[in-house]
């Protein structure tokens, strides 16, 4: 990248050229370009993936099935609707653990299950994230509750850990990610993945599933994803992530064929 591109950058992102690096240059644009392309317009990509019940992955979902609908194949992306109760986002959102937890870490924090009125909460939660994804819920990181206010947004990014990152040795890779939306926003606050062209709106009670990685274990570049700003009203979602290691015996053996090249 050339110095007067650096100026101008500069000049746009209201920082001094000496504390751009191209790298934090060229995220920045990618981000703008991202925002302004699919923050303002619903992708839905003409397919043949379809909405279905869900009744397999545990013996609860046979009771109570659960409403999915399929967003993409690569990386592998649903939406269950209607798969938290409004009286449980309420009770949640109102409980005192819920609300300091924000005030706590400046609007973003990891939700405990700390010993309090909440955790029953939170245990039910997690079997329903069990029951979503027929995944295993060891090791896997607490939930994570973000309020986002007017003009509140997450820059694009990854959920994968950076190659080095401790937990990541621990508990392996954030295999996948389950965003649950505790309420509508009245407008703005999708959450957008540009390199696939998918735009979700926020909707109380439903939660979003991808995976971040392939079936090799290799990251998934193609889960690039951020939150868009808020324009009016408010958001809240709560995130969990779920690491690969516990999987090791759940996980079927795939085929060499069946492993990913990109
Ligand atoms: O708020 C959103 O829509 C996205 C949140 C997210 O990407 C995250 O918590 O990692
Ligand atoms: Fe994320």
């Amino acid at each position: 990248m050339k110095n007067n591109q650096l100026t101008d950058a500069s000049n746009h992102i209201d920082k001094d050229p000496k504390e751009l690096s191209p790298r934090t240059v060229s995220l920045h644009f990618q981000n703008e370009l991202a925002t302004e392309r699919n923050c303002s317009a619903v992708y839905r990509k003409p397919s043949r993936l379809h909405c279905r019940y869900n009744s397999s992955t545990t013996p609860f979902t046979r009771i109570a099935p659960l409403k999915m609908e399929e967003l993409s194949t690569d990386p592998y992306m649903v939406i269950f609707h209607d798969v938290i109760y409004d009286s449980e986002v309420d009770s949640m959102l109102n409980s005192s653990q819920f609300l300091l937890s924000l005030v706590d870490a400046g609007q973003k924090s990891d939700v405990r299950t700390s010993k309090d009125s909440n955790i029953e909460d939170i245990d039910k939660l997690e079997n329903r994230v069990a029951d979503m994804t027929g995944l295993n819920m060891d090791m896997s990181e607490a939930f994570s509750l973000i309020n986002y206010g007017l003009g509140g947004h997450y820059i694009l990014h990854y959920d994968f850990f950076n190659f080095t990152n401790q937990m990541r040795k621990r508990q392996g890779d954030r295999l996948a990610t389950v965003l649950f939306y505790l309420g509508d926003v009245d407008s703005g606050g999708s959450t957008i993945f540009p390199i696939i062209n998918v735009t979700v709106t926020p909707k109380k009670g439903s939660a979003l599933l991808w995976y971040n990685l392939h079936n090799s274990g290799d990251v998934n570049l193609k889960t690039l994803h951020s939150a868009c700003p808020v324009i009016s009203g408010s958001k809240y979602v709560l995130t969990k992530w779920i690491n690969e290691l516990p999987q090791m015996f759940s996980t079927p053996c795939m085929k060499n064929a069946n492993l990913h090249s990109d």
